[in-house]
């Protein structure tokens, strides 16, 4: 991505599709002027104001709508530039007119995320809440919804940037060290600063360990149903995600890919994925299903794992829930391997809906919060950002000369930095805004 600043950039903030109102957005140095040439005279700032929108307002040349027009002089606006949105009436053509116009009048479209990303540069969010905007956005759930709201709100950033001011604090005391070895310094300015280096360490490793709440918070909680052919796995499926979105029938192996439903359980979203009844074959495509199914097996954060009333697995996965089905054709035991058996009919009805509570219970246990409150990290890039700090904390401990530790230290530091953005992130910007949608 090419980043020229003083371009002003427009974009449609809301949605294609039947609607009755498109919202287009304008923000650069350009701002003022093109909105005059549309719209003539600027507008109270922040205040709506219904203005004709021409090609060109000097000569009233072609109409192009009645709009309700919003003027934004920066820096106070979300990029901190001039911007201006146009409300407009949301049919195709309008939208298109109007679009040329911005053209004519020397603006070009923006590219994914350049608003916001804008907003970054200009010093009006960092790096975290940019994200956090962006999974605003995205969000299904209630549950996704507060973790992003939290993030924009600065909570996490805030926590990453007490941790780089303790960690400030700890470097100074560091340096005094290196400046004044021993004669002057008390010995317990140095086990002062090395408990905090450990304090710092716990606090970073239970982030990340509570960050995997967050995680599956933010994607997703992930369940493989898993079992041998005619288990009734996919008619599982198909009452949990209350539609057919799976084919049921009698010819066992007649699921060969996994196939993926999105729901959502005690209010966050979970993904079920149905796969290929496990058994020894011939047919390659069937095997190949029989690997993704060990895949998800692998990586779901629970297996259900099922079997038909006649058929008792002799093994169980590990933290597997075990779903003995069919029980309209048979008892099912009690337990096997100690590991309890649900007993459900997919046919009959008997036993769903006290699996449901089950799972309700296992969504939310896998997504609870030990600490409540604390901020928890979302991403892949928070936890090796916090990891990468949190190794440099621990080789700093290591270190017996004070130079080096210095060094480690300061490391330590640049990692919190480039989570917040706040230093040397250039390389990283394309990736985190990139994944934007136009207009934002
Ligand atoms: N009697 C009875 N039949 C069931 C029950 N649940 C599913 N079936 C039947 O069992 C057969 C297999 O069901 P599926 O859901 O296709 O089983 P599957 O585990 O997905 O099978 P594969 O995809 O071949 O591995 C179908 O004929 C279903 O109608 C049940 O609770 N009771
Ligand atoms: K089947
Ligand atoms: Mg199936």
């Amino acid at each position: 991505m090419d980043h020229h600043n003083g371009e002003t950039i427009f974009a449609l903030s809301t949605g294609l599709g039947r609607a009755a109102i498109a919202i287009m957005r304008v923000s650069g140095s350009g701002s003022a002027d093109i909105l005059q040439r549309l719209c003539g005279k600027l507008p109270p700032a922040r205040k709506a104001a219904l203005r004709s929108v021409w090609q060109d307002a000097r000569t009233q040349d072609n109409l192009l709508d009645e709009a309700l027009v919003l003027w934004f002089p920066g820096p106070k606006s979300y990029t901190g530039e001039d911007g201006f949105e146009l409300h407009l009436h949301a049919g195709p053509a309008v939208i298109q007119a109007v679009a040329n116009a911005l053209v004519e009048a020397g603006a070009r479209p923006a590219e994914p995320g350049e608003f916001t990303r804008r907003a970054f540069t200009n010093g009006r969010m960092d790096l975290v809440e940019a994200e956090g905007i962006s999974d605003l956005i995205e969000a299904e759930t209630e549950s996704q919804r507060k973790l992003a709201l939290a993030q924009t709100d600065g909570a996490l950033s805030r926590l990453y940037g007490a941790w780089a001011e303790r960690l400030k604090r700890v470097l100074a005391h560091q340096e005094a060290l290196i400046d004044f070895p021993d004669e002057d310094l008390p010995p317990e300015v140095e086990q002062g600063l090395l408990d905090e280096i450990s304090a710092l360490i716990e606090a970073m490793q239970s982030h990340i360990q509570e960050g995997e709440r967050g995680e599956r918070i933010r994607r997703g909680v992930v369940f493989a149903i898993v079992g041998p052919p005619n288990a009734g796995k996919s008619s599982l499926l198909n009452w949990l995600a209350d539609r057919d979105a799976a084919i049921v029938s009698p010819v066992a192996g007649t699921t060969r890919d996994a196939i993926e439903v999105n729901g959502s359980l005690a209010g966050v979203r979970v993904t079920f994925i149905d796969t290929a009844g496990m058994r020894e074959t011939e047919d390659e495509i069937e095997a190949e299903g029989v690997k993704r199914a060990l895949f998800h097996v692998k990586h779901a954060d629970c297996v259900l794992q099922m079997f038909a009333a006649q058929n008792v697995p002799e093994d169980v996965f590990p933290n597997a829930i075990l779903i003995g089905n069919k029980t309209d054709l048979g008892s099912v035991p009690a337990k096997v391997l100690d590991t309890p058996v649900i007993p459900v009919s997919v046919r009959s009805g008997e036993g769903l809906s006290a699996l449901k509570k089950l799972l309700e219970q296992k969504v939310e246990s896998l997504t609870a919060r030990s600490s409540f409150g604390a901020p928890l990290l979302t991403r892949a890039r928070h936890k090796a950002g916090v990891q990468e700090a949190c190794a440099c904390l621990e080789a700093a401990l290591q270190q017996d000369w004070p130079e080096m530790r210095g060094e480690e230290l300061r490391l330590a530091m640049r990692a919190l930095g480039r989570l917040t953005g706040h230093v040397g992130v250039e390389d990283l910007l394309d990736a985190v805004f990139g994944q934007f949608c136009i207009g934002k």
